[in-house]
């Protein structure tokens, strides 16, 4: 019995992004660090070029200037012509879709890693936009089975409404990493060296993959972006409740109907009330308070992956 074989071309052109978000600092020390001296992201058959996404904003320690870099690779935004009037970081994304696509073109980098971290307790997670991608999912399966007994979990936003713009949809596989909990601003060296081993991996994947190294059929766990949960709020858009200590950090364990979801500031106790057990995850982000998104739950699935192998022409 043989299964389907998916061929992809060598992936030569590999871009590793940090401070797409200026104040989220492992993917933004790692970035400054490889640049100065590229030794340990250095492989013989791939090219990686370290890149620093939002340099005012990491000046600043500030998750942006004008707007959100990472909503912001939209087609709109990408084919309009216009110069200095436009949001810093919409005048950024044109550049990045210079340098490392244009986005969708045969001429873009084939793998962008793009470097986050969360405030929320979710551990390493890949942030992966499509299902059908085998390539990323091969690389997935390698590196979790690497990183054993350490775990390493995947959220799959192909959501129609809540999948949004990134900075790393430019290339042709796009791998987000995000690495939590760690707050704003503060560099923590257990979440730092997490984020420095999975871009080894990586890496390591990239380079057997162009070597012609075939990977057989695989399965892997993701977690299906599903819906956003809003904290509750009065009229003029203040919360009206924090995250419930029940589901705090509690990232990736069910959350039943009838369970604890907010805490009110007077006490009370506001409770899940969806159709079926979910998964949610970050819980509590930092950054998504203006998003009115408390957390975002999720379906646990299983994908079957593909065979690969790199072209041989
Ligand atoms: C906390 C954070 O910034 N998370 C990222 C997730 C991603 O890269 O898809 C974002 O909202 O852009
Ligand atoms: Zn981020």
């Amino acid at each position: 019995m043989s299964s389907d074989v998916c061929c992809f071309a060598e992936a030569r052109r590999v871009a590793i992004f940090g401070g797409t978000h200026g104040n989220e600092m492992s993917g933004i020390m790692l970035v400054s660090m490889w640049t100065k001296n590229d030794s340990e992201i250095r492989r013989s058959r791939v090219h990686t070029k370290p890149f620093m996404c939002n340099p005012r904003a990491v000046e600043k320690c500030a998750r942006y200037i004008d707007t959100d870099l990472n909503r912001a690779f939209t087609a709109e935004n990408l084919s309009t012509p216009g110069g200095d009037e436009l949001p810093y970081e919409v005048r950024r994304a044109k550049e990045i879709n210079q340098i490392f696509g244009p986005k969708g073109s045969p001429d873009a980098y084939d793998v962008i890693f793009d470097l986050h971290n969360t405030t929320s307790n979710m551990g390493s997670t890949f942030i992966l936009e499509s299902s059908t991608d085998h390539f990323n999912l091969q690389m997935v399966h390698y590196i979790k089975k690497s990183m054993a007994p350490e775990s390493c979990m995947v959220l799959l936003n192909e959501h129609p409404q809540l999948k949004y713009a990134t900075t790393r949809s430019v290339a042709k596989h796009a791998v987000g990493l995000e690495v939590g909990p760690q707050p704003q601003g503060v560099l923590r060296s257990n979440i730092f060296e997490s984020m420095r081993m999975i871009v080894k991996h990586a890496l390591d994947f990239i380079e057997m993959f162009n070597s012609g190294v075939e990977f057989p059929a695989c399965r892997v766990q993701v977690f299906r972006v599903h819906e956003r949960v809003d904290y509750p709020r009065d009229t003029n858009g203040n919360i009206g409740a924090m995250v419930h200590p029940h589901l705090q950090d509690c990232d990736w364990e069910p959350l039943n109907p009838g369970d604890p979801m907010f805490q009110t500031f007077d006490g009370r106790t506001i409770v899940y009330e969806g159709a079926g057990s979910v998964y949610p995850t970050f819980i509590n982000e930092a950054a998504y308070y203006e998003k009115h998104q408390a957390f975002v739950t999720t379906f646990r699935e299983t994908l079957a992956v593909n065979s690969i192998r790199k072209n041989t022409k």
